[in-house]
């Protein structure tokens, strides 16, 4: 296991312990977010009773693949805990996810849970959010105006920065789970992220984008001298 394996899986233990008999869970996408499927199937072995929401058919495959039980959104009443990774977290614990391509699930799931634990390793860790370029994900009609508009929104906040398609393995612009394409905005230093969250959700062409704000209610940081967590004051 890598370093940074371990990293992730200390981070995803760590959450784990806050896991009880009988919770709904999110199940989170990304490589450190499969350490929290793959730690809480061995409990489920174990008898541990818990249901989960996956947030992309990737996580959804895997936690089939290793005998956790999942459910849907319409199934249940709202969840309980969602583990998840992220791409970058700021110190009010605004998150930039999306970089495995499912934030639009993430954040419906994150949303209806009663608490987000963000797992992560010290290099997510950032003073202003940005320098990960910001996933968007737009419907595939009509993306000339769809940019055009986040163009003029971000010049709005003083930020430019190139829009890119996200590509696939073939070299086609990448489709999300829910049929979407995926730009990414790399405009390095997001200072306002709570206006561009706004200003971006906005866009008619936009579904949704990367940016959780006050989402997260803790952050889970695996380093070499250990693991921090850090909570959001108000909850
Ligand atoms: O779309 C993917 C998610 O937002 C991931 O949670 C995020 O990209 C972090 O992934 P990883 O744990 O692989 O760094």
């Amino acid at each position: 296991m890598t370093t940074a394996d371990a990293l992730k899986r200390e981070a995803a233990a760590a959450a784990l312990e806050m896991v009880a008999n009988g919770m709904r869970l999110g199940l989170g996408t990304g490589s450190t977010a499969s350490w929290f499927v793959r730690l809480l199937a061995e409990r489920v072995a174990a008898g541990l009773e818990v249901v989960g929401v996956p947030t992309s058919e990737a996580t959804a495959a895997l936690a089939r693949e290793l005998g956790v039980p999942l459910t849907t959104l319409d199934d249940v009443d709202g969840l309980d805990l969602t583990v998840d990774g992220a791409d970058e977290f700021d110190g009010e614990l605004n998150l930039v996810k999306g970089g495995g391509g499912a934030l639009l699930r993430e954040k419906i799931v994150a949303a209806d849970s009663a608490r987000m634990v963000v797992i992560t390793d010290e290099s997510k860790r950032v003073e202003w959010l940005g320098a990960f370029p910001l996933p968007i994900e737009v419907v595939t009609f009509g993306t000339g105006a769809t940019l055009r508009a986040i163009r003029a929104a971000a010049a709005g906040l003083d930020l430019s920065g190139s829009l890119a398609f996200r590509m696939d393995s073939n070299g086609n612009r990448r489709v999300t789970d829910q049929g979407n394409w995926i730009v990414d905005a790399s405009f390095r230093q997001i200072s306002a992220p709570k206006a561009l969250a706004s200003a971006l959700s906005a866009i008619p062409g936009v579904v949704e984008h990367g940016l959780f704000i006050d989402l997260a209610s803790t952050v889970i940081i695996a380093g070499r001298t250990g693991v921090e967590r850090i909570d959001r004051p108000s909850l």
